[in-house]
């Protein structure tokens, strides 16, 4: 499995394909071609000087006579953890929010109007080692966590909306453990917070002994960009988890992420591609960068978690796609969409008005019922 010497699939096809292989594959594999966007070169500058990649591309759909262009620009941020996983939490946690504070300033010269990090952003990826201490002490209160508030200072610095995955303490129902997206309006307010549904329990990817399965739904935040919500990471792999937030309104669903090459990396590509497409919204698929080193771990199989391999991406509800942020680099991924080309994609595929929902409803409340057989047809 490669780590970070192999920088990414677009790479690749690029040095190995001859141009006319390239478009066709590209064609297949991203769906219609984006424009690169004309970021500023100072955020050029200042990425390079930062040491993260920025890539940015523009998504267009079709004018219309009645509405107005909706154009929004969405952040996506990948990054390694910068101190080592035994170093001071608090030294951890501060060495992550300069971190984010550099790359988020560049955001702001792209003129990104909604930013997502990361899933648990302000810590090492340690869920799968099953140890308490310290992991635990990076859970914060979602709505005035020292996290919070850096992030808040953020949105109202920048007028940027924040989408900020935390491992959450919610001392108000005693104590319990979160996997929690807190999203804060540009305004500089928390909007509200929305929680994972799902949590992996894959052999030694077993992130269970930390937090419970969300208990908020499926919430939708309206801010003055559009209506987005958060599909927290192992949530992706549900697609009944995506079509809540859809039924629900959302036009960008954010899935901040933390997967590994052995586990995920072949359906990375398709999963948050097709939930945009089956869902007729645009989807962000985020993933962390690099290895993480976790000494503490009294158990020797989950002390390897594997190669954290970056790729994030976004994907349109027409299935076009960014290339991804390499597999080896922190970086900024700036996409401008257009959120009309998710009613102009419904109205051409119709799966909101083709979905039987109301006959998959009917058959799914029967088949939860512990006296339920499946309807199997025999000679
Ligand atoms: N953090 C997390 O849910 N990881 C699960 C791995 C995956 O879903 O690919």
């Amino acid at each position: 499995m490669a780590g970070a010497e192999w920088k990414s699939l677009e790479e690749c096809l690029e040095k190995h394909l001859p141009l006319p292989d390239l478009q066709e594959v590209k064609r297949v594999l991203y769906g219609k071609e984006l424009r690169s966007l004309d970021l500023p070169r100072e955020a050029f500058e200042a990425a390079s000087r930062e040491d993260f990649e920025l890539q940015g591309y523009a998504f267009e759909a079709a004018k219309e006579q009645l509405r107005r262009p909706r154009i929004v620009h969405v952040g996506l941020v990948q990054n390694r953890t910068p101190l080592p996983a035994d170093a001071p939490v608090a030294e951890q946690v501060s060495a992550l929010h300069r971190r984010i504070k550099a790359i988020v300033e560049v955001a702001a010269m792209c003129g990104v109007n909604i930013i997502c990090f990361q899933e648990a952003w302000t810590m090492p990826f340690a869920f799968c080692t099953r140890e308490k201490l310290p992991w635990t002490e990076f859970a914060e209160s979602a709505e005035d966590g020292p996290t919070t508030r850096f992030c808040q200072k953020l949105a109202k610095n920048h007028d940027m909306v924040v989408v900020s995955p935390i491992l959450e303490r919610d001392s108000e129902h005693g104590d319990v453990l979160w996997n929690t997206a807190v999203v804060i309006s540009n305004s500089g307010a928390v909007l509200g917070k929305t929680r994972k549904n799902h949590i992996p329990r894959v052999g030694d990817f077993n992130e269970s002994t930390y937090y419970m399965e969300g208990n908020l739904g499926h919430p939708v935040f309206q801010t003055q960009f559009g209506r987005i919500s958060v599909n927290i990471c192992y949530g992706r792999h549900h697609p009944l988890n995506w079509l809540m937030y859809s039924i629900n309104g959302a036009e960008i669903i954010f899935n901040p992420s933390a997967t590994i090459g052995a586990l995920s990396e072949s359906l990375w590509p398709i999963e948050a591609r097709n939930a945009a497409i089956a869902n007729h919204c645009f989807t962000c698929a985020i993933n962390r960068v690099g290895t993480v080193n976790v000494f503490l771990c009294s158990l020797k199989a989950h002390q390897d978690f594997g190669y954290f391999y970056g790729s994030s991406y976004v994907a349109a509800p027409d299935g076009s796609r960014t290339p991804g942020l390499s597999r080896s680099q922190d970086g900024l991924l700036v996409a401008k969409l257009d959120l009309n080309l998710c009613q102009q994609v419904n109205d051409v595929w119709n799966f909101k008005m083709t979905g039987r929902y109301e006959m998959y409803a009917r058959e799914l409340a029967e088949a939860v019922k512990p006296n339920y057989r499946p309807t199997i047809v025999k000679e």
